[in-house]
């Protein structure tokens, strides 16, 4: 039973005493059964006559008695470093017969071997083995980080010990050794197990507590020591191929190892190999011999560079490697077994588990937690080593009877085994040194025992009383090894490899999830882009098309606004010209109703013309009738004028003789006058007779004349009054003439006006339809213009949307390309974390190294010291850890956090790290001082106040702050 201390983890040796008792149930001697059990091994002539060392040739289903053990000879042409081939003899207990690779079995001895196999199986089911476990087990104390001081294990294991024949009794976890009839001694152990124990028993009590150790992170050694012959590596090798319940440890344990790892993610491999004559051979690659043993200047672990480490897959291609394994191990024929291991075997086999976030995978609570403070999340590997020894008896050689080889062989055995017992009695007695470096067998268990690992030591004792001093000699040993105290460190680590190839693998993802969404990005970029283009492109030519079609359009517009303007003059033209036409019509109407008033004037003036004309015609008809009336007067009056002419021609004529004979009168008269002077006288007398008469003739002729004048003047009149109505009848005939001719003259103005106005009409109505259709083709244009208008609108709406389009794409654009730059951002900053990472491993494992030589330094002084130093520095170098990779600036800004638990978590942290001398100075230097002091000042919390005051006083015994302090206390 283990109780659980705080402190760090430790694992006591039992000490319990070897107390002498006189027990009622111990009194057996075993003389006969001695006899029985070793007088055929010991006084086998051929045996004890072929001391060779051979290898082992084990193959299965050979055991001849019981299943359990059946050993096939085979004949042996493999040979390592010189040892001596052999064959098996069949149907024995692990009957091994040397044999010179030259020398052939010979009938005889065969038979021979026969009959020893079978006597020796009836002996051997009588023998009695006893198991005296000394178990080391972890008690889980308080982890390292918990800070109060070790507790000692007080672990008891409570067994059932059953009292045998042959001196001994083993009654729970007390052994009886008779020394004689009448004393016995009584030892006391952690188990003592009887021949009766199963293998799974002694497996279950004495291994898998340190399996599950190892699988915790520990490391773990199990090893067999004892005298030849009493069943070590029946106990610890055993494959149990017929009969799976015969298994021994070594199988059990690294079952229970593989189905408590992954072997896929964890990792699970393991060395075989055998001490022979302080050689070290691989019992995997037997061709490699002298492997060395070197101690890791890091770890401080033991190593066999050089030796084969094979990665488990499954339990069957391990069981088939450790039967090769076994096959290459030196066993030998001696008087004490017949199959005496000549070397000490060693299996060693690491498990790598790794522990996820809050103690995935871990069994033990206290782990988890620590887990849960420190570093959750971050992942951890746990080394664990498990070292299963099965040393070669140990023999006294007058009573093994070894001779040459086997002499050397035995020699070489004591020797290792006396450097082990001289290790162990220096570890019972806390000796400052320890002489590891006596032996191989010892520096290869170096840190198995007195180290940190738990270990299980199996001492196996034999029942007969005559090798009670071997007996006695084997149990001190194991009384002695009870005394040792192991500090069991757990061998954890952050899984900086798995922790790098994490974050690397993260950042690959998240690179790879970068570039996706990049190359997404781009595409859709490049999409965009090409939409973009593609709507800049369409954009253009329908801008170019747009304005092709506006400058088409502006043409178009121009050019009707020209052809409008043109219309528009020649409409204004045709309007002037109508107008003109209009003023022409007006004016031809006016003109045609002047024709019209002068017609109707004419008309009129033709009626009165005709009136008048009436009027004058009958005027004229009067006239004519008056002139006709006249003429006839006229005619009369000419008649008479006739009559008158003809008298006035007659007067004329009368007068014109008159005249002429007045002239000639006068002529003669003057003729006369002169002559007739007198004669005028006379003929004055005669021309006033005359005179007289024609005055009378005169007045005759003025009467006539006066009737002529009258009728003249009136003729004159008439004739004026006609000549006048003539006149005034050309005048009004040409007048008339006139008024035709203009009239005419107008008819045919007015015709041509008709025509013209006609002629104008129907232009006019050209131009009309002309007008209508210039103003249709023009009302189509305007149509036109405005639907092209629209649509150009519609266009520029449309670009302008392209356009705003364009603006959130480039908006858009432009978040990606800034989400892309912040994912950017983070990549590089996750790519520096895991270089300040990878930096923090390597000046990790640089602090590591340090603290190591530093431990080392430290453990020379002294054992039990130097373990407390070896976890303080585990502890400081975690702390070291802890403020390198959270930064100690960090962890003194959590002092003033508002969250106690974190100012409480921050201030431990500083404190343990005040703790040391190298972080004082640069506590003080971030202002750690200064902080502590404040929490001293303000926390009510009286933890904090006392870690507080604790680091405080850590800084304060810092001999270069001292003085510093003194300036605060000034
Ligand atoms: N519990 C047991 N049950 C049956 N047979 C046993 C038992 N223990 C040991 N033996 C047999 O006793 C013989 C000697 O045992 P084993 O070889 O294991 O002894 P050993 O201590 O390893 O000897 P050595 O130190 O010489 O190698 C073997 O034949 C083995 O099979």
């Amino acid at each position: 039973m283990a109780t659980q201390k705080s402190g760090k983890e430790r694992q006591t040796w039992q000490t319990s005493s070897p107390s002498s008792s006189s027990s009622s149930s111990s009194n057996v001697s075993g003389n006969s059964l001695n006899k029985s059990v070793n007088g055929p091994i010991m006084h086998q002539p051929n045996r004890s006559k072929t001391p060779a060392t051979a290898k082992r040739s084990v193959t299965p289903n050979s055991r001849a008695h019981d299943s359990k053990r059946s050993v096939t000879p085979v004949p042996r042409s493999h040979n390592n470093a010189g040892d001596v081939d052999f064959v098996k003899a069949p149907n024995t207990k692990r009957p091994v017969t040397p044999l010179n690779r030259s020398n052939s079995i010979n009938p005889e001895e065969s038979e021979w071997l026969l009959g020893f196999g079978q006597e020796m199986m009836k002996i051997l089911l009588q023998m009695q083995i006893l198991l005296i476990v000394l178990n080391y087990y972890l008690r889980k104390g308080e982890d390292s980080q918990g800070g109060a001081g070790p507790g000692l294990g007080e672990g008891v294991w409570a067994a059932a010990g059953a009292w045998k024949a042959g001196g001994w009794a083993g009654l729970l976890n007390k052994l009886s050794l008779k020394k004689n009839n009448w004393s016995s001694e009584s030892y006391k152990f952690d188990e003592v197990f009887t021949e009766s124990a199963s293998q799974k028993r002694i497996y279950e009590v004495v291994a898998k507590p340190v399996v599950e150790s190892v699988l915790s992170g520990y490391n773990g050694t199990i090893m067999a020591y004892g005298q030849t012959g009493t069943g070590k590596t029946y106990t610890v090798g055993n494959l149990g191929k017929n009969d799976a319940s015969e298994r021994g440890i070594i199988v059990r344990a690294v079952e229970d190892i593989i189905a408590n790892t992954s072997l896929s993610n964890e990792g699970v491999e393991f060395s075989y190999v055998q001490l022979y004559m302080e050689t070290i051979q691989d019992l995997l690659a037997p061709e490699k011999v002298n492997i060395p043993v070197v101690e890791d200047a890091k770890t401080g672990e033991v190593l066999l560079p050089g030796a084969s480490v094979i990665k488990i897959h499954d339990l069957d291609h391990f069981m088939e490697l450790l039967q090769c394994g076994e096959a290459n191990r030196h066993a030998a024929n001696t008087k004490l077994n017949t199959s005496s291991s000549r070397s000490h075997a060693i299996l060693m086999v690491s498990v790598k588990r790794s522990i996820v976030g809050k103690g995935k995978n871990v069994t033990c609570e206290k782990v988890a937690a620590t887990e849960a403070q420190s570093d959750v999340g971050i992942d951890k590997i746990r080394k664990g080593k498990l070292l299963i020894v099965d040393l070669a008896g140990s023999e006294r050689i007058d009573k093994s009877g070894s001779e040459g080889l086997l002499l050397e062989e035995a020699k070489f055995i004591n020797l290792s085994l006396t450097a082990l017992g001289k290790c162990i009695n220096a570890l019972a007695e806390s000796s400052p040194h320890i002489p590891t470096r006596d032996s191989k067998l010892t520096r290869i268990l170096r840190d198995s025992f007195g180290g940190s690992a738990r270990t299980s030591l199996i001492t196996t004792i034999g029942p007969s009383a005559r090798h009670h001093a071997e007996t006695t000699s084997t149990i001190m040993f194991g009384q002695r090894a009870m005394k040792v105290v192991n500090v069991m460190k757990v061998k954890e680590e952050f899984d900086y490899e798995r922790l790098s190839r994490k974050l690397e693998s993260q950042v690959d993802h998240l690179t790879e999830e970068i570039d996706r969404q990049q190359k997404m990005r781009d595409k859709y970029k490049n999409e965009m882009e090409k939409k973009i283009k593609e709507f800049q492109r369409s954009s253009a030519e329908e801008e170019k098309r747009l304005i092709a079609r506006s400058e088409i359009l502006e043409k178009e517009n121009a050019r009707l606004e020209q052809d409008m303007k043109a219309m528009l003059d020649e409409l204004n033209h045709q309007k002037d010209y109508n107008k003109l036409l209009h003023d022409e019509v007006a004016r031809l109407e006016m003109s045609i109703e002047q024709y019209k008033q002068n017609h109707q004037e004419n008309s009129t003036y033709q009626k009165a013309l005709a009136d008048t004309t009436q009027m004058y015609e009958n005027q004229i008809a009067a006239l004519i009738e008056q002139l006709k009336d006249e003429r006839a007067r006229y005619e009369r009056a000419g008649n008479q004028s006739d009559v008158l002419k003809a008298l006035l021609s007659d007067h004329e004529g009368s007068m014109k003789l008159f005249q002429t004979e007045n002239s000639k009168l006068k002529k003669e008269l003057l003729d006369a006058k002169e002559t007739h002077e007198k004669a005028i006288a006379d003929l004055s007398k005669k021309l006033d007779d005359m005179y007289f008469r024609c005055e009378h003739a005169e007045k005759q002729l003025d009467s006539l004349r006066n009737v002529s004048s009258d009728q003249t003047t009136e003729q004159k009149l008439l004739l004026e009054t006609i000549q006048l109505y003539e006149e005034k009848i050309s005048n009004l005939e040409k007048r008339f003439e006139d008024e035709r001719a203009c009239r005419a003259h107008a008819e045919e103005q007015m015709e041509s006006l008709k025509k013209h106005l006609s002629e104008e009409k129907s232009s006019q109505d050209q131009v009309k339809s002309k007008i209508n259709d210039l103003t249709e083709r023009l009302q189509e244009k305007d149509q036109n213009y405005r639907d092209a208008v629209d649509k150009m609108q519609c266009l520029q709406l449309e670009n302008a949307n392209l356009l705003l389009d364009k603006e959130k794409f480039k908006d858009e654009l432009d978040t990606l390309k800034e989400k892309f730059l912040t994912e950017e951002k983070q990549r590089m900053t996750l790519e520096a974390e895991l270089v300040r990472l990878k930096k923090c491993l390597s000046a990790n494992s640089e602090g590591i190294e340090d603290k190591k030589s530093y431990a080392k330094q430290h453990m020379k002084e002294s054992s039990s010291f130097r373990s407390a130093m070896g976890l303080n520095r585990s502890i400081s170098g975690q702390r070291a850890t802890i403020a390198k990779i959270f930064g100690l600036e960090r962890i003194l800004k959590l002092l003033s956090s508002e969250d106690i638990e974190v100012q409480m978590h921050a201030l431990k942290v500083v404190a343990n790290l005040a703790a040391e001398d190298i972080n004082q100075e640069k506590i003080v230097n971030e202002g750690g001082l200064d902080a502590l002091l404040m929490l001293l000042q303000t926390s009510q919390n009286t933890t904090i106040l006392r870690v507080a005051s604790g680091a405080v006083a850590n800084l304060a015994m810092n001999g270069i702050l001292f003085y510093l302090f003194l300036l605060i206390d000034v």
